[in-house]
């Protein structure tokens, strides 16, 4: 040991820190102990297993996941999820090393980014439709159209509602796994030998439920996958990322379609809700700051001339649009920490002790309220921030902190920009989101907005909203766009 751990809560004998693990808006906490303790980067002992080591500034986070990703691109052991439910196919679990390195090649091979792209638009257009009788539950509507979207691209699915299979059943593993991925979610991450207690054993009701999981994730796997294969031999099968597999030439081993399988069972699991709360957020935040919206909505009239929906040859090309989803990434993070990396051998950062095993989070939410990075009143929505005096984008502030670090960092980045891109611009050049109104029928506060995070996940509150075609125009392109969805 060459040096003290980083300072943290003081803690007490045996349990170390454990009553300090915040159950609650993790990352304010975090903020907290981060400032009691005069240091960005801070420590919790845990009576048992790995100390958990919290990166507060963008500085420590680039310093360590970046600039020394080959130590810090762990997962932490979790025995439950990785061990008894063998969900270890799933990349955001899988430990660093050689399946990793596979896995991630695998998803670079036959995840790109622009062959989704119809599947986006059909989604949206669909969205648009939608939306406009909605007052109520809109939430609903965006986590289906991000749902769509992903099963679309995965596997040429169409799914008309939540309640079918392949909808339902990732969204059953998503909720059932929350529980299983907090910290001390089971004593078995805790103490892992209690893995080989047998089931019938009194206390190790675990094992029934890892089983459970078990039968549940490997369905959510395959079961979709299966479906398409089973169409593609029938010659029904809609274009795909699946079916683009199945149909190239190139030799397929039964492992390589295995790990095809894995990674594409991943992206729902992986893109649907993250992607759905930054598109709440943007509601949201258009819901609150009409002047924003109306901004949004001259910058996009400007760019097409009033005459048509957003394509994705508009990408890229409306500044004030890219600066309305930076602010959207950066003022609520659908993300408020990483995922925990872990260490995969000892290290020594600034004076500071760092054993191998310890996991490590970076606050991002935090990290993304850093006055010096992005200006003054970071809680408030100011999309300007990221625009130069001349109008145009200033690429020098990002907010890719908002996908995590180093190698670890979110694989599906540019996907869900682009789906993102296309929400945005489309809701802005064809509805007017109105008031955000609470349950309890009052018009929301931009300065008391809260949102709950639970796990990594940031939650808006639940509010109700109005979607009005912004012209008769709009409302005939929404109506032709619709119909002209065609997977
Ligand atoms: C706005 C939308 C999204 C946000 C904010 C987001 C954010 C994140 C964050 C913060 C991480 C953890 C990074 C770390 O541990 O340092 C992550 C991991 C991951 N994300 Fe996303 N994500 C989004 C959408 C998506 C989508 C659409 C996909 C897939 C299509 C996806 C796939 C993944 C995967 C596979 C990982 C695990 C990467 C690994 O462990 O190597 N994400 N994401």
């Amino acid at each position: 040991r060459r040096g003290p751990l980083p300072p943290g809560p003081p803690g007490y004998p045996i349990i170390g820190n454990l009553l300090d693990i915040p159950s609650e808006n993790g990352w304010k906490a975090w903020v907290r102990m981060s400032r009691d303790a005069g240091s960005d980067i801070i420590c919790l002992r845990l009576p048992v297993g790995p100390s958990l080591v919290v990166l507060n500034s963008a500085r420590c986070a680039e310093a360590l996941l970046v600039k020394r990703s080959a130590i810090y691109s762990d997962r932490p052991r979790m025995v439950m999820l990785q061990e008894l439910v063998r969900a270890d196919w799933n990349v955001a679990l899988m430990p660093y090393g050689e399946n990793y390195k596979a896995s991630r090649k695998t998803w670079h091979k036959h995840i790109d980014v622009p062959f989704s792209r119809p599947h986006a638009v059909m989604a949206v257009n669909r969205l648009l439709k939608e939306l406009l009788p909605c007052k109520k539950d809109h939430h609903k509507l965006i986590r289906l159209a991000t749902g769509r979207f992903i099963l679309s691209a995965g596997y040429g699915i169409q799914a008309e509602s939540a309640e079918e299979t392949f909808i339902e059943l990732p969204e059953r593993w998503i909720k059932t796994i929350s529980h299983a991925s907090q910290l001390g979610g089971f004593l078995v991450d805790t103490i892992p030998f209690l893995k080989m207690v047998p089931s019938w054993v009194p206390g190790a009701g675990f094992q029934k439920k890892a089983k459970d999981m078990k039968e549940l994730t490997e369905n959510v796997r395959t079961l979709a996958f299966k479906h398409t294969q089973a169409e593609f031999a029938k010659g029904t099968a809609i274009r795909s990322y699946a079916t683009r597999f199945l149909e190239s030439t190139e030799e397929k081993t039964a492992e390589e379609t295995d790990a095809v399988c894995s990674i594409i069972g991943n992206l729902y699991l992986a893109g649907a809700d993250t992607t759905e709360l930054a598109l709440l957020s943007f509601v949201l935040a258009m819901a609150l700051h009409p002047e924003v919206q109306k901004k949004g909505q001259e910058a996009i009239d400007e760019a097409l001339g009033g005459t048509r929906l957003p394509t994705f040859s508009d990408i890229g090309t409306i500044p004030y649009v890219d600066a309305i989803i930076n602010e959207t990434l950066r003022w609520k993070p659908a993300v408020t920490i990483t995922i925990p990396h872990g260490t995969t051998q000892d290290d020594f950062y600034e004076g500071y002790f760092i054993p191998k095993n310890t996991m490590v989070i970076a606050n991002l939410a935090h990290i993304l309220a850093d006055e010096k990075t992005y200006g003054p009143k970071p809680d408030e929505f100011i999309p300007e921030r990221f625009l130069k005096a001349d109008g145009s984008l200033d690429r020098s502030i990002s907010v890719n902190a908002a996908f995590g670090y180093g190698r670890r960092q979110c694989t599906g980045m540019a996907m869900a920009r682009e789906m993102i891109w296309m929400t945005v611009a489309s809701v802005l050049c064809s509805i007017d989101v109105g008031p955000a109104i609470s349950l309890e029928g009052k018009p929301l506060d931009p300065a008391t907005v809260e949102y709950k995070p639970f796990g990594t996940l940031n939650f808006p509150p639940t509010f109700n909203c109005t979607f009005t075609p912004r012209s008769d125009t709009a409302k005939r392109w929404i109506e032709e766009a619709s119909i002209a969805v065609r997977y």
